[in-house]
Order: structure tokens, then sequence, then C-alpha cells
């Protein structure tokens, strides 16, 4: 089971056929089991892909090695984007740096809180909601008008267009793999997909701005317009996608945690009118079950890299072109790291949570939902401000419950773009309290 050497030791036939039959289906799963059996090793290899658990080799990996986006990429509309080059990133990031920037972010809540206060009203017309779908409409919305300085509903009514033409391509495809890339329907919302973004680039690039320039225009200079579109498509999708699968999971979360809703909703009453005013104000409840949701149900579940040369972790030799995965899904859940690992416990990140036995800082903590280093997500303040500012809303105004449709919840990955995807809509009781 575990070879003496400096190769990565590799599960055997049997554990995984055993860990197969187990859990038919569920990779992630199977994965996670291995994760807890290898731990001590601090790595293991699986399907042509070295599987990092060590946070300190986990680290150095991320901190000296390129993007290994070479083949997760390589059937996405994505592939041209920078997510996919090691060579282009450091000058695009640079020269768009700026834009992404927590205090940015924060300037730019009211945009934020136009979006989020028209979603309210939707929901006030329903009362049972599909969590997925509105998440992602407001997220692709909230993308517009922050990234684009655009309306993508006023845009001839493209953005349902838009939802299924991505869903298609991230959901039924790469997900749930109900279609193949090469299927029609595939290829038709590839084509949608592309001329839908240069669509929304053109009119991007004429929303005229004269004090600085748009995420558009400075992009489009720096890398012409067949690249610059690939990363607005970048943008749209990684942009919408993982802010509107955290909404739904945080909300199953809540009403499935006794009392849970009750808390979160006093401190939403607390902090709402504060919060609008400075989105840089933390509800430390929410925070802390936020964090907590990203680790115990990591969105993005592994990050990728790749080694150009022989490379040494540890005791063990990873040869030169290895296709590394610094496995979050798996870190974020190991009991070595985490006391009680698997379970959800919305408090684990409150200040002096940790007096109460926690001992997973003592254990070097290693939180990574956004990953780290010069390729960490460049959206993440995007991602904090928007989910803070949706929840808090969200938690003043309304009341969840759960519907029989809602359980249970699994997790299906579309290990393309390493993005971990409910395999149903959440579906929810709601009642608007104020
Ligand atoms: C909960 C929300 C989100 C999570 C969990 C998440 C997670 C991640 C992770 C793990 C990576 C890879 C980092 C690495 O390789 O070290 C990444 C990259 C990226 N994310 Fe996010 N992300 C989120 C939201 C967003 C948003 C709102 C945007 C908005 C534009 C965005 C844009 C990107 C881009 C462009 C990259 C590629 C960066 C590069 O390769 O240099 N993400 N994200």
């Amino acid at each position: 089971l575990f070879p003496n050497s400096s190769t990565p030791p590799q599960p055997s036939y049997f554990l995984t056929s055993v860990l197969k039959l187990i859990y038919p289906g569920h990779e992630l799963k199977q994965l996670e089991c291995l994760t807890d059996i290898y731990f001590r090793y601090g790595l293991f290899q699986h399907g042509g892909y070295i599987y990092l658990l060590d946070p300190r080799m986990s680290q150095s990996a991320i901190n000296k090695l390129d993007k290994g986006a070479v083949e997760y990429l390589q059937n996405s509309p994505l592939s041209d984007s920078f997510l996919g080059s090691s060579d282009r990133s450091p000058e695009t990031r640079r020269a768009i740096a700026a834009i992404f920037r927590k205090s940015n972010m924060e300037a730019n809540a009211g945009k934020m809180i136009q979006v989020i206060e028209r979603t309210v009203e939707k929901i006030s017309r329903q009362s049972t909601l599909n969590v997925n779908q509105i998440s992602l409409q407001m997220a692709l919305d909230i993308v517009g008008h922050v990234l684009f300085g655009l309306e993508l509903d006023a845009l001839g009514c493209k953005q349902d267009k838009l939802i299924d033409a991505m869903m298609t391509i991230l959901h039924r495809a790469y997900a749930l793999k109900e279609i193949s890339p090469e299927s029609s329907e595939f290829k038709q919302a590839e084509k949608d997909l592309d001329t839908m973004t240069s669509q929304i680039l053109q009119s991007a690039l004429e929303v005229s701005d004269d004090v600085e320039k748009s995420l558009a225009r400075i992009l489009n200079d720096i890398t012409g317009f067949k690249e610059c579109k690939s990363n607005m498509e970048l943008f749209l999708m990684a942009g919408s996608e993982t802010t509107a699968s955290s909404i739904p999971v945080f909300l199953y979360l809540v009403v499935n945690t006794p009392g849970l809703q009750k808390e979160l909703q006093e401190e939403a009453d607390e902090y709402f009118s504060k919060l609008r005013a400075d989105a840089s104000i933390v509800p430390p409840k929410l925070e802390s079950a936020l964090r907590e949701m990203l680790r115990a149900y990591a969105i993005a579940p592994y990050i990728s890299r790749r080694t150009h040369e022989e490379m040494k972790l540890r005791d063990f030799l990873i040869p030169h072109d290895s296709s590394l995965r610094i496995f979050t899904w798996g870190i974020h859940r190991c009991p070595e790291l985490w006391p009680q690992s698997k379970t959800f416990l919305p408090g684990r990140f409150c200040p002096g949570y940790k007096s109460k036995a926690n001992t997973a800082s003592e254990r070097g903590q290693f939180w990574i939902p956004f990953g780290a280093g010069a390729r960490v997500c460049i959206g993440q303040h995007l991602a904090w401000v928007e989910l803070k500012l949706a929840l808090t809303y969200f938690l003043h105004y309304f009341t969840f419950s759960k519907v029989k449709v809602t359980e249970p919840l699994e997790f299906c990955v579309d290990w393309e773009h390493a993005v971990v995807h409910v395999d149903k809509d959440v579906v929810l009781g709601v009642a608007r309290r104020r």
C-alpha cells in the first residue's frame, strides 16, 4: 500500500476498486478517502496526476510552479484566456490589478447593491425559490455592472441566452457529462457564447469613461480584440459561476443547521445599514460561516500546477512535466488538519472559537479556497463583497425554509475548469420578513 521510495505513493488497484464500489460515481468522495489515507505522506498519485495534501509541500508548489492549465482547459472556450497562460499572465494581471483591488471592489458596492435590491424584489414575488437560478442571474448582472459597466439584461435581453450557453458548457457538458464537447448542442452553445461575448465587449468598449480606463479597454489595448474576448468569457464564467454556486450551498447549510438562520438574521438586521454605508465592514458571524462553507465545500476543489523540471518535495522526486493538483477539497476536509473536519461548524472562524478546543491553527490550518501566490483568484474581493452584501440582504429580508426537493445535496465536479457544482438546483421555501 505504501511503497518506501522517493516516488509518490500510488493507491493499489484493489484500494481504488473498493472505493469505487463504496462511492460509485463519486470521484470527489473517493479522492477524499485517499487524502485521509495518504495524508501522512503529503501526496499521492492517481489517474495521471499528483495530488498534493501537505500544506508546506502545497505552498511550495503553488509559489514555484506555473499554472498547469495546458490540458485542463483543452476543450474549453477559455483556452485562450490568461487563465490558461503562464507567459502572458503576469503582464495581463499587472495591467488590471487596480480594478480588482479590495478597496476598488468595496467602492463599487453601490453598483452591486443596485443589482441585489432588484434581486430582492424578484425573490419577494415567489414562495418557492430556485436559489441556483436567481443567484446566477444576480452574479452575472453584478459582473456586467462592476467589471464591464454594462446592464447585461438591457443588451437585447441577452442575459437568459448567455446563462443557457454557460450552463450548457459548464454544467451539462463538463460537470454532469450529459452531453459531450463534440455534440451539436455544445458547439451551438460555444458559438452563442462567442457571439454574445463579442457584442458585450463591443458595447463595453463603447462605454465612455474619461477618468480611468475600463477593464475592456485595458485588456483590448494590451492583448488585442480576440484574446480580450477570451478573457471577457473568463470573467463572465469565473466571475458568475463561482459566487452563484456558493450562495445555494450556503443557504442550504443555513436551513439545515438548527438555530443558524436566526443568529445570522439578527446579525444581518444589526449590520444592514452599516454595511450599505461602508462595504468594508465585516459581520463576524456571516464571515465565519462563509469561510467555513468555503472550507467544507471548496467551490474550486483543486489548484492546478505543472513542473517544468524535476523537483524535490520533501523526500519525493517529482518528475519534470508532471501535472500537480493541490487538492483543496481534501486538504480542507482532512481530520489531521481540522477537528471535526467533515462537519460544517459555522462558528469555526469566529474570534474566540479557538479557545474552545479548536486546534486547527496549532496544526497548521491551511485555508486556500481562492488559491494562493501569484495566480491567486483575481476576483476574490469581488466575490467576497458580493457574497457579504447579497447574503446580508437576503437574511435581512427573508426567511428560508426546507422543501422536500432540496434533499440530499450531492456534489459533482467540472474537472476541466476545476469547479464543484451541486448535482441539482437548490430549491427553498421563502417568506418575506420585513
Ligand atoms: C467564491 C468565489 C470564487 C472562488 C472560490 C474562486 C476560486 C478560484 C481559484 C481557486 C482560482 C485558481 C487560483 C490558483 O491557481 O492559485 C481562481 C482563479 C481565477 N478566478 Fe476565481 N474564484 C471565485 C470568484 C471569482 C470571481 C468573482 C472572479 C471575477 C472575475 C474570478 C476570476 C478568476 C480568474 C480570472 C482566475 C484566474 C487567475 C489566474 O490564472 O491568474 N473568480 N479562482
